[in-house]
């Protein structure tokens, strides 16, 4: 048998399945990679307060003893984070990759759920910029996160998004990927990748309707797969580009409040 590739997230749930460490794991599995988790927080989306989002932080001894059993076999081939709840939470995963010397560390630094526009938990959005940023090998922040992470505010141009990028790579991460995706206006979702020296911006069309609920999720977790199995930084973004605009696609409307991304929905014929 091949080597068995591992990926692990450490990142919330989110029970309607397109988000959060059920769109990781979903995405480690379609990528042909054995996913481990360790889970922060459990977020409830209420329908009968128009969807309001209801964030509830795992305490950070547990989120610790669950990092211990996963890398109780070692470190993996690549991990991601995702929301992770609290200052407590982000500190407990800087000591885990750190002591695990682990590498392949994409960071999606996630402030916000997609209709959402005012930072979640303001402590640990600093934190992550200041513990996690410079251990990353890719950070992923959507327009909105990078325009926090940059001290730009508001991104509305390719090129606001490359200043937002290089001050980003500042910050310590070896990449950065500032997507646009559905937030910046015209036809195109762009995502600009930057590597500390060369920008690539990479472009699709807008697909319509923009299921896309889970998409960052799914696309930090595709980089993940894909570096993992090996790709290098740039064929691991440019793989996940790819990915993920299949997951949209097959995406659907799950109720009048949220179309989830469908990350393996591309095996089917609808
Ligand atoms: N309607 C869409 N059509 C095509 N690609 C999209 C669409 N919405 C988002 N994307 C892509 O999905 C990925 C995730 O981006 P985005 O949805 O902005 O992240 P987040 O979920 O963190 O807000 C990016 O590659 C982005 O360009
Ligand atoms: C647990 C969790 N993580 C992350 C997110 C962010 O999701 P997206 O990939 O749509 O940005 C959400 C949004 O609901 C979530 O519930």
């Amino acid at each position: 048998m091949s080597k068995i590739i591992k990926t692990l997230t450490i990142a919330g749930s989110d029970s309607s399945g397109g988000a959060g460490i059920q769109a990781d794991l979903k995405t480690f599995e379609e990528y042909g990679t054995y996913g481990f988790s360790a889970l922060t927080t459990i977020v409830t989306m209420d329908p009968d307060k128009g969807w309001h989002h209801n964030v509830y932080p795992i305490d950070a001894a547990i989120v610790a003893e669950q990092l211990k059993t996963v890398f109780a076999g070692g470190p993996v081939d690549a991990m991601k984070t995702g929301m992770l709840g609290s200052v407590d939470i982000v500190l407990v995963a800087e000591k885990a990759i750190k002591d695990n010397l682990q590498t392949n560390v994409v960071i999606d630094p996630v402030m916000v759920c997609k209709g959402e526009d005012e930072v979640l938990n303001p402590e640990s959005a600093n934190a992550i910029r200041d513990l996690l940023l410079p251990l990353a090998t890719v950070a992923t922040p959507n327009l909105f996160e990078a325009g926090v992470l940059s001290g730009l505010g508001k991104l509305t141009s390719i090129d606001e998004m490359k200043e937002a990028a290089r001050l980003i790579h500042g910050l310590g991460t070896k990449n950065v990927v500032v997507k646009g995706g559905k937030a910046l206006g015209g036809d195109l979702a762009i995502d600009v990748f930057f590597d500390g020296s060369e920008y690539t911006v990479l472009e699709t069309a807008k697909i319509e309707p923009a299921y896309n609920h889970g998409a960052g999720c799914t696309f930090a977790a595709a980089i993940t797969g894909g570096l993992a199995g090996g790709l290098s930084v740039h064929d691991a973004v440019a793989k996940a580009k790819d990915f993920v605009s299949a997951a949209i696609r097959s995406g659907y409307a799950f109720n009048q409040y949220v179309g989830p991304v469908f990350h393996g929905g591309y095996r089917l014929e609808r």
